[in-house]
């Protein structure tokens, strides 16, 4: 199975945008994720090496570093795109309500999909639409991969037809729906990312029930929807509160945190959240990276367990190697030598693409005076510079990791190997 890597060796044009000693501007930023975005593609459940595809592409089409230096490059104008997801029932029509009724000032158009000749889902929807420019289409289908290509030609009719009537589009998925063949739909499909870009996923989960599914044994080879849907949230609503005590709902938190160490989780009743929470919240924008992988409980542990080298310390989950979907989050201060994060990341996700759905990482690589950020989806990755470290900022490296059979000790082992 062929896959790309991140950081292709250039050293020039990689050294040439390290050596930023300010925060990147809009183009730099684009000369980065052009340098180093990936080629692979993901084409029916399995990765493949055809057709060389950028998991981030703009309007703009993509310049090399010469071309970049002497253009401004115009804004990013791609509409946003929420995919919302969560088990059946966990209350995504309701949200979906919510946002169609709350004063954002963004007009919204919907894709709904939902299973059934009588459309239930998107009259609620309507019915409840304040804003008489909201747009809903509805697909009859599962939006997997067996309809993926629907998805496609319904966002692509979307802004090209009704371009000027909307701001912002709501993808909601059923319940059953695994939420990767509609991510991927953003990564991989060229006509898509030119003019829609994937801003997050929202997972609702049903606090009442969401335990039981969760901890759902399935046969070997089966996904667990609900955990799926947790893995590969930017943002996760603790919804139906009401229902249950504090003591259920910390355990819940707990669970959902042992999935995915880095969405960002708020608790709810009805889908009540601050819209900030759901929409515009650019879980896949490099920019945005920084302030997303911030580790709250592993900056308490960070003053107590450094090792004698100063750098390294456990999350607060100590688990191994777990068959399970999980986290592991490294945060460790230091340097790392760019070379060997290259080698390491090119294998890891040569040999792992297929488990590992959300990368996150904030690094400090030599001979850099600032940041380098990265972000993925299986073997999809990016990078580009990110801000420059403050005079006496010390430099601590954030890499989140989520997936399926994580291998906690060999992936610390590895980035323990990429220090200098
Ligand atoms: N008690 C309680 N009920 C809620 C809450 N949020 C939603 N509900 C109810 O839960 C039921 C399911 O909510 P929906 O919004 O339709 O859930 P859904 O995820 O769209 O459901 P499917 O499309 O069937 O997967 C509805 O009757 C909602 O009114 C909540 O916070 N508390």
């Amino acid at each position: 199975m062929a896959t790309r890597l991140l950081l292709p060796r250039a050293p020039k044009t990689l050294f040439q945008l390290l050596h930023l000693d300010s925060a990147p501007t809009t183009s730099e930023h684009f000369r980065g994720i052009q340098s180093f975005i990936s080629t692979s593609s993901f084409s029916h459940g399995r990765f493949s090496s055809h057709g060389a595809r950028s998991m981030v592409s703009s309007s703009i089409p993509l310049l090399n570093t010469a071309d970049a230096a002497s253009s401004a490059l115009p804004l990013d104008t791609r509409v946003p795109a929420t995919v919302s997801t969560g088990f059946l029932g966990s209350g995504k029509t309701t949200l979906l309500n919510h946002i169609l009724t709350s004063q954002h000032g963004k007009r919204i158009a919907v894709i709904e999909n939902e299973f059934g000749e009588v459309g239930i889902d998107s009259s609620l929807v309507a019915s409840h639409s304040s804003v008489a420019e909201d747009i809903v289409m509805v697909n009859n289908g599962c939006l997997c991969c067996t309809v993926r290509g629907d998805l496609v030609k319904m966002l692509l009719k979307l802004v090209k037809e009704k371009k000027d009537k909307f701001d912002h589009i709501v993808i909601e998925t059923t319940g059953l729906a695994k939420p990767s063949p509609v991510i991927e739909t953003f990564c991989s499909d060229e006509l898509v990312s030119q003019y829609v870009k994937l801003d997050g996923v929202v997972t609702l989960v049903d606090c009442k029930h969401a335990m039981r599914h969760l901890n759902e044994v399935k046969p070997r080879w089966v996904v667990n929807e609900a955990v799926e849907q947790v893995a590969y949230a930017d943002r996760i609503i603790l919804n139906k509160v009401d229902l249950v005590n504090d003591v259920e709902l910390d355990t819940l938190t707990r669970k959902i945190e042992h999935i995915n160490g880095i969405a960002h989780i708020k608790r709810a009743k009805f889908g009540n959240v601050d819209m900030d929470f759901v929409l515009g919240v650019g879980g896949y924008d490099l920019n945005r990276i920084d302030s997303e992988v911030h580790f709250e409980s592993c900056h308490k542990e960070y003053q107590h367990c450094n090792d004698e080298h100063g750098n390294h310390h456990q999350h607060h989950h100590e688990h191994k190697h777990d068959a399970a979907v999980t986290s592991v989050n490294i945060v460790s201060e230091g340097i790392l030598d760019l070379d060997e994060v290259n080698d390491w990341l090119e294998r890891l996700v040569d040999e792992k693409g297929e488990d590992l759905y959300r990368i996150k990482g904030v690094i400090s690589v030599n001979d850099s005076t600032g940041r380098f950020v990265l972000q993925g989806v299986h073997s999809m990755l990016e990078g580009c510079p990110g801000k420059p470290w403050g005079p006496n900022e010390k430099r601590i490296n954030k890499l989140v990791f989520i997936g399926r059979n994580l291998d906690e000790t060999s992936l610390r082992k590895a980035f323990k190997g990429c220090l200098l």
